[in-house]
């Protein structure tokens, strides 16, 4: 594998394991999993797989041992395992912009070595992290406090897309595990009232402000945290020597940080060779640390590192992210499915499916190969989802009775979270029994003649029948821990690379987001009202005539 730019490679649509792949599919044609149940009685037990506290069912999908080596043959040839270990090696697969893409190297034991341009970047990781860990029990046992001596009981995490929502989403996911005397906040959105909101009811002497970018260049981050800093000052009487007590940075960008007014000496380093949506087991989960404690954040990383090591090692036949990924690409290049749904049957998981989005859409939402060319086959799907029975009675139907396809991981607990009143606790079984009923009911359906022999009127037959045949896996954990939550996550994060690595496309670039941005910087001094509206086409300067309009300018 070269280090920087891909050598010219058969296109995956001419692969002959992608052809073999297609007329398999062919022949599978309308194959039921009710029949692939039938034949095949040992079925659930095979297509079942425990990786630490995770355990994955994968025999409601619609393959064969068949299907699944010819998926596992075109990750062979593909080349998904020399990239992966090139990956975890440190080489500069992220070739678009010359970065090795280390985040498994956050999680990665003190002793071990792992270089990039010769330099071993295990110290600086624990370095941080020490720092991290020492900061945050200043913070929560109040030996850190405001610019006035109080305690700091808020804390304001200002930054957004891969500094916001794995720290985000982690909170909701660990709230049982947080210290509850300091309130979190997360605040990414450039619209002023998500500011607003956090500060409406905050006491400035006890605010501390996280402002994370990577960049540091980000207009939102840098905006929201200018705004912060004005109503802070405002408030502690406009010394700016309270800056340094109530405002830390996280970034790679030690200049733009201090060109801010943040201290460095106040300032939490990752690398470039860690990506925005790979982060928040960096420094940029500074704000759950501080929530959830350092050990349990520890504990957190020892779970993705279990991950790790199982992609690592395992072999493809029993590798989760593998095995995760390649069933993403059967449904998306074979059958057509266009979206995957992420259902957790957790509340504490509300947000997980957004920051998956991310992970997931940022990542594989690409359509140029690495070696420069359209490509002209599916890749990364429209990744959605809510917690689980919500969604059943909003958007399930389309699920079970809609007329697209949309394979779907349900993910839920052995275990209710831990401080659960043993009442509240007793609901998890109903909580439970909707999940395997959603995997069954989707799966196997109800027939015509199910529905006719419980006696439902002829004509209304055809409305009651459940075709079936929707595929789903079922991920199983004891218990939504920090170290469950570091399995989870590292098991997607390793599912998006594999599909990256069968795709063909650089999975850790993200030039997709830019010009929205450039374009947005020349529409704003139109919307004040200062410059023409010159060089817009001609529905966006009639949209910004009727806001100005609205506006009264
Ligand atoms: O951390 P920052 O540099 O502020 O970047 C925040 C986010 O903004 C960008 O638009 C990227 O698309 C994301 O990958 C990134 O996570």
């Amino acid at each position: 594998m070269p280090e920087t730019t891909p050598a010219e490679s058969t296109r995956l649509d001419q692969r002959a394991e992608w052809n073999a792949l297609a007329e398999h599919r062919e022949k599978l044609g309308d194959t039921h999993l009710r029949d692939l149940f039938a034949a095949d009685p040992g079925r659930a037990g095979r297509y079942g797989l425990h990786v630490g506290d995770l355990y994955l069912d994968y025999s409601k999908n619609i393959v064969t041992d068949e299907t699944l080596q010819l998926l596992r043959e075109l990750a062979t040839s593909t080349g998904v395992t020399e990239l992966r270990d090139a990956m975890f090696r440190g080489d500069k697969i992220n070739f678009t912009e010359h970065r090795a893409v280390l985040h498994t190297a956050l999680r990665a034991p003190r002793d071990s070595v792992i270089e990039v341009d010769g330099h071993n970047v295990v110290p600086d990781v624990h370095a941080v992290l020490d720092r991290m860990s020492d900061f945050t029990e200043r913070v929560r046992t109040g030996v850190w406090r405001g610019h006035t001596g109080k305690r700091i009981t808020r804390v304001i995490n200002i930054g957004i897309g891969g500094s916001d929502l794995g720290p985000a989403m982690a909170y909701e996911a660990l709230l049982p595990f947080t210290a509850r005397e300091i309130d979190v906040r997360f605040v990414s959105n450039v619209d002023g009232s998500d500011l607003h909101e956090a500060l409406r009811d905050a006491d400035p002497e006890q605010t501390l402000f996280i402002i994370a970018s990577k960049t540091f260049t980000t207009i939102e981050t840098i905006t929201n945290a200018t705004s912060a800093r004005t109503w802070l000052l405002d408030a502690l009487g406009g010394d700016a020597s309270a800056v340094a007590k109530h405002f830390v940075a996280v970034s790679t960008n030690a200049e733009k940080v201090a060109e801010f007014g943040i201290d460095t000496a106040n300032m939490f380093e990752f690398w470039d060779w860690v990506g925005g949506r790979y982060s928040y087991d960096s420094a940029i989960g500074l704000s759950l640390m501080i929530a959830i404690g350092p050990d349990r954040f520890r504990a957190m990383l020892d779970g993705f590192r279990l991950m790790d090591e199982h992609f690592r090692t395992a072999p493809a036949e029993a590798n989760a992210p593998v095995l995760l990924g390649l069933l993403g690409i059967w449904y998306g290049d074979f059958f057509d499915a266009q979206s995957h749904a992420v259902l957790p049957y957790s509340h504490y998981l509300s947000r997980f499916t957004a920051y998956l989005q991310q992970l997931d859409m940022e990542s594989n939402g690409k359509a140029t190969d690495r070696a420069g060319r359209p490509v002209s086959w599916q890749t990364g799907p429209v990744v959605w989802g809510t917690p689980g029975t919500n969604g059943q009675h909003a958007y399930y139907q389309l699920l079970h009775q809609g007329t697209k396809m949309v394979p779907a991981d349900l993910i839920g607990f052995a275990r209710p979270a831990a401080e659960l009143s043993p009442e509240l606790a007793a609901q998890h079984d109903l909580l439970m029994s909707n999940l395997f009923a959603q995997g069954q009911a989707l799966a196997f359906g109800k027939t015509a003649e199910e529905v006719a022999a419980e006696g439902v009127a002829a004509e209304l037959v055809p409305h009651r029948t459940f075709h079936g045949n929707r595929p789903t896996t079922t991920i199983l954990a004891t218990e939504l821990t920090p170290a469950v939550l570091g399995q989870l996550i590292a098991l997607y994060e390793h599912k998006v690379f594999v599909q990256g690595a069968v795709w063909g496309i650089n999975s850790f670039d993200q030039w997709g987001v830019e010009l929205g941005k450039v374009l947005a910087k020349r529409v704003e001094p139109a919307l004040t009202g200062g410059a023409g509206v010159s060089g817009l086409d001609a529905s966006t300067a009639g949209l910004v005539a009727r806001y100005r309009e609205l506006r009264g300018r």
